[in-house]
């Protein structure tokens, strides 16, 4: 048995099975395969500066194909400049970024028509009805094109006649999905999906999502929802002030990060050693608290009067806090539905 802690609590396995249990219906972490990063999209050392503001500074990624990548940042982080970066709508300073193998900046025509994108704010034709810019828009694809959009249009409940300048933000968002989905991309990229959206649209975009990646397509989607990300997101991109802080699977944050509270002997007494790389540290005189990655299960605290330590406490965090201790900031939100802290280590001495 894995045993984390000093006083035979649960391990890590359970505690994995624990936190999925809390997660909604609609959510299919358990069913999905643990995927290999392979580097559907890669991004290398890209910098991008508009006047004296750095929009992205030497940022690298690889997004593994058949996940949900969710890019997570406060609002101005970088993450709409390093989308249209990739959808090539906007050139890199430094650095290259490539979507299934093409170079996003020299064929960008190709990745778009292999890919299916919705921007924040997507454009579309205000005096079609949603059949008439199916038709329209199927001329850049194959002929399996009509019959998936008409299947989308009718599952997401789009009333077909009404014209797309009378709809609803929700209606013409679900339009702006069938269009970018119809024709089965094995990329999806997504800049602030759910941004507006009433409770059930939203659910409805975060299902398809899901359903997208255990088909084996790919899901990059933006947001600084994270309560969100936290149920849809295979892997998370913590971006702040134009840099990649934090890139790792949903997995190994729940099974490798914890935060660490301890009340000291004396206010001067060292920390002592954590078995992983420390995110960030409180020091307020007797109290400490870390928030720490890699966290090796092997680890277990034995700390005690020897230590210094008087008291400890290990607990599983939020994504929530893991941002506030990678990006030193909170992420404007509304409260995780998916506030699971548990339990796993603690220790007590007289
Ligand atoms: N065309 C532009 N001209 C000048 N500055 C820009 C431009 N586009 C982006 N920026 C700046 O670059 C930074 C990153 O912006 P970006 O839109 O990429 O952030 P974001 O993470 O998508 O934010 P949000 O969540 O608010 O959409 C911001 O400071 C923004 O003001």
């Amino acid at each position: 048995m894995n045993e984390l802690d000093s006083v035979g609590r649960e391990p890590t396995t359970r505690e994995a099975s624990d936190i999925a249990s809390n997660r909604p219906a609609y959510d299919s972490h358990q069913a999905r395969p643990n995927v290999e990063p392979g580097g559907i999209i890669q991004v290398d050392r890209v910098s991008k500066r508009f006047r004296n503001t750095v929009a992205l500074d030497n940022v690298s990624l690889r997004v593994p194909a058949g996940t949900v990548f969710a890019l997570l940042g406060e609002n101005g982080a970088g993450k709409t400049t390093l989308i249209r970066i990739l959808t090539g709508f906007q050139k890199p300073d430094s650095g290259a970024a490539s979507i299934l193998g093409h170079d996003c900046g020299q064929h960008s025509e190709e990745i778009r028509r292999k890919i299916g994108y919705v921007s924040d704010s997507p454009a579309l034709y205000e005096w079609m009805t949603p059949p008439e810019i199916g038709w329209f828009v199927s001329a850049f694809y194959d002929e399996g094109f009509i019959p998936r959009y008409r299947e989308l249009i009718e599952e997401f409940q789009v009333p077909p006649a009404t014209k797309i300048k009378s709809m609803s933000k929700g209606q013409r968002a679900k339009v702006a999905l069938a269009l970018a989905t119809a024709h089965d991309p094995e990329l999806l990229i997504l800049d602030e999906p759910t941004s507006g959206l009433d409770p059930m649209v939203r659910r409805q975009f975060l299902e398809s999502m899901v359903d997208r990646a255990a088909a084996g397509r790919t899901v990059l989607l933006s947001s600084h929802h994270i309560n969100e990300v936290e149920r849809v997101a295979d892997m998370v991109a913590m971006i702040h002030g134009g840099q990649v802080k934090l890139v790792q699977s949903m997995n190994d944050l729940k099974l490798h990060t914890r935060i660490v509270t301890a009340t000291m002997d004396d206010a001067h007494v060292e920390s002592p050693d954590l078995p992983g790389r420390v995110l960030s540290e409180m020091n307020n005189g007797r109290q400490r608290r870390w928030v720490i990655t890699d966290w090796n299960d092997a680890g277990e605290l034995h700390w005690g009067p020897d230590d210094g330590v008087r008291q400890f406490h290990v607990s599983v965090p939020t994504l929530e806090e893991v941002f506030i201790a990678v990006c030193g900031q909170p992420i404007r939100d509304e409260p995780s539905v998916f506030d699971r802290r548990q339990e796993v280590n603690d220790g007590h001495f007289a």
